[in-house]
C-alpha cells in the first residue's frame, strides 16, 4: 500500500458492526439513500447519503459538499458508534465534518478517483467497511500509475493519511453473499472526512 495507507483488518467485532448498522438504519430513515449523478448526468451505481455538518453530493455542477440532504433537511448527526472509531485512530482534537454512507448492491462499483473536495489534506480519510466483501484498488497520487488490490471485509478499517491521502482508489466489485451482517445483503462503506 502506498505511503501512509494504514489497514486495520477486522478492527470492529460483530457486536460493534451490528450496533453501527442499527444506528445507520435510523440515519437512512431520516436521510434516505439517493443516486448522485456524475457531471455527465449519469446516475452513479452506488447509492448514498451522509451524516454530519456536510454531506457529499454530485450532479452536473460537479462534486461538492452540501449543508442539506436533497430533501432540504439537514443531514443527521454522525452516530457515536462511528465517531468512536475516528477518536481511536485519529484522536479527539477534531471531529470529522462528514460521514458519507455508500451503499453497494451486487452490481455497484466505484471508479478510481481521489478524495479532494476537502480544504485541508493534512486530515486523514477514515473508511469503514460493513457487509459484503469488496475488491478495493489503490494506486499513486497520479492517474495511470501502478495499483494494488485489497479485499476489504466487514469490520475492516482503512486510514488514508500522509502520502496516501490523495492516492487514487476505487471499488472494482463486491462479492454478494459473503456477509450476513445486512439482512438483504450488499455492502456499506462509511467515509469520514474533515471538510473545511
Ligand atoms: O467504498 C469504498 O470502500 C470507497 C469509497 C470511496 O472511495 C469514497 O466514497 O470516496
Ligand atoms: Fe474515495
Amino acid at each position: 500500500m502506498p505511503g501512509a495507507a494504514e489497514y486495520f483488518a477486522a478492527l470492529l467485532d460483530d457486536r460493534e458492526q451490528a450496533a453501527m448498522v442499527a444506528d445507520l438504519r435510523t440515519v437512512v430513515a431520516r436521510a434516505p439513500l439517493f443516486s448522485p449523478r456524475t457531471r455527465f448526468g449519469k446516475p452513479m451505481s452506488v447509492r448514498m447519503t451522509s451524516t454530519g455538518r456536510y454531506g457529499w453530493y454530485s450532479d452536473q455542477r460537479g462534486y461538492r459538499y452540501e449543508r442539506a440532504h436533497p430533501s432540504g433537511q439537514p443531514w443527521p448527526p454522525i452516530p457515536e458508534s462511528v465517531l468512536s472509531v475516528w477518536r481511536l485512530l485519529v484522536g479527539g482534537t477534531r471531529q470529522p465534518d462528514c460521514c458519507l454512507i455508500n451503499f453497494y448492491d451486487g452490481a455497484a462499483r466505484m471508479g478510481l478517483h481521489q478524495d479532494r473536495d476537502e480544504a485541508d489534506f493534512s486530515w486523514p480519510v477514515l473508511s469503514i467497511s460493513l457487509g459484503d466483501d469488496a475488491l478495493f484498488r489503490i494506486g499513486a497520487t497520479t492517474r495511470g500509475g501502478p495499483t494494488e488490490s485489497l479485499r476489504l471485509r466487514s469490520g475492516d478499517v482503512l486510514l488514508l493519511s500522509g502520502a496516501a491521502r490523495l492516492a487514487f482508489h476505487g471499488i472494482d466489485r463486491t462479492y454478494p453473499g459473503t456477509s450476513s451482517l445486512l439482512p438483504n445483503g450488499g455492502r456499506i462503506n462509511l467515509t469520514l472526512r474533515v471538510v473545511d
